[in-house]
């Protein structure tokens, strides 16, 4: 359990008779770069919505920066920026109004704005586009804005859900490094993906299949020897049920299987 970063603990949801999530599980320290790999249907996206306030459950308890989400959500969700699926970028404004509107709906107006838009562009590499309407940006760099947008009230954790989609190779490995970097400097990040070239063998790295953590830990601890895609397409191959632990020890080199919280019975 982190007091900084996201503690998930036991959260299940179902829409109606449909189980979409079960007794996941994950922390996510200050510093550290988290994959949420998950094939399609895995669950990614209803762990968002629950951890961005969108949907809520009495199963399992989220905590962002030590704020229970159910009990403080105000608190909870002014410590989370997020960047969805979908672009949601005012196109016919400039990167820099777009920021400046963004920091007015977190309260924050004037100079302070105005620095504030200028640190998240510099941390983003886009300083030079400030004054541009986004609609001439390609998609790498609106993606890099709606990264840089959510960083604008400085939040301990960010949540990203499938940020490269639809971006070419370049584009894709410019915004995993940008984001790698954030994570560095402190941020708790949590990278949704079904992309395993995107995961790094310093990552933390948790497998989501059919709404249950499968494995969880350092990639290199858990992969081993075997290349991620293989690991990854074996387990999402195999029932999603707890297969073997990894290490005695569990958190350091990691679990497959995933931490298991105390009380939870797995069952909603
Ligand atoms: N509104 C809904 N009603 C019923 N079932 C749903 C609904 N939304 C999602 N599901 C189901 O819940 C499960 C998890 O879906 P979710 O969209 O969270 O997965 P995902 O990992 O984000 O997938 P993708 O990568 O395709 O977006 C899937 O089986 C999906 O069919």
């Amino acid at each position: 359990m982190t007091d900084q970063g996201l503690s998930i603990t036991g959260v299940g949801y179902r829409y109606g008779a449909k189980r979409a999530l079960e007794g996941v599980t994950l922390d996510v320290a200050p510093g550290r770069f988290c994959a949420l790999l998950g094939p399609n249907g895995a669950g990614k996206s209803t762990l968002f919505n629950l951890l961005t306030g969108l949907f809520s459950t009495r199963k399992g308890r989220i905590c962002v920066a030590g704020q229970d989400i159910a009990r403080a959500p105000r608190a909870a969700l002014a410590r989370i920026g997020v960047v969805f699926q979908q672009p949601t970028l005012d196109l016919d404004l400039t990167v820099r109004r777009n920021l400046l509107y963004f920091a007015a709906l977190h309260g924050i107006a004037g100079r302070e704005a105005e620095r504030r838009a200028a640190e998240v562009l510099d941390r983003l590499g886009m300083a030079e586009r400030a004054r541009e309407p986004v609609r001439n940006l390609n998609g790498g760099h609106r993606r890099r804005m709606e990264i840089a947008r959510a960083l604008i009230h400085r939040p301990a954790v960010l949540l990203l859900d499938e940020p490269t989609v639809g971006l070419d190779a370049a584009a894709r490995m410019a915004i995993t490094d940008h984001v790698h970097d954030l994570a560095d400097q402190g941020l708790a990040v949590l990278w949704a993906t079904h992309l395993t070239d995107e995961v790094r063998d310093s990552d933390q790295l948790a497998i989501l299949h059919q709404g249950r953590i499968l494995a969880c830990g350092e990639t290199a601890a858990l992969r081993g020897s075997e290349p991620l895609r293989e690991m990854f397409l074996r387990l999402t191959a195999t029932a999603p049920f707890i297969l073997a632990e990894i290490s005695s020890g569990g958190g350091a080199a990691g679990t497959v299987g995933g931490r298991q919280p105390p009380g939870d019975r797995g069952h909603p």
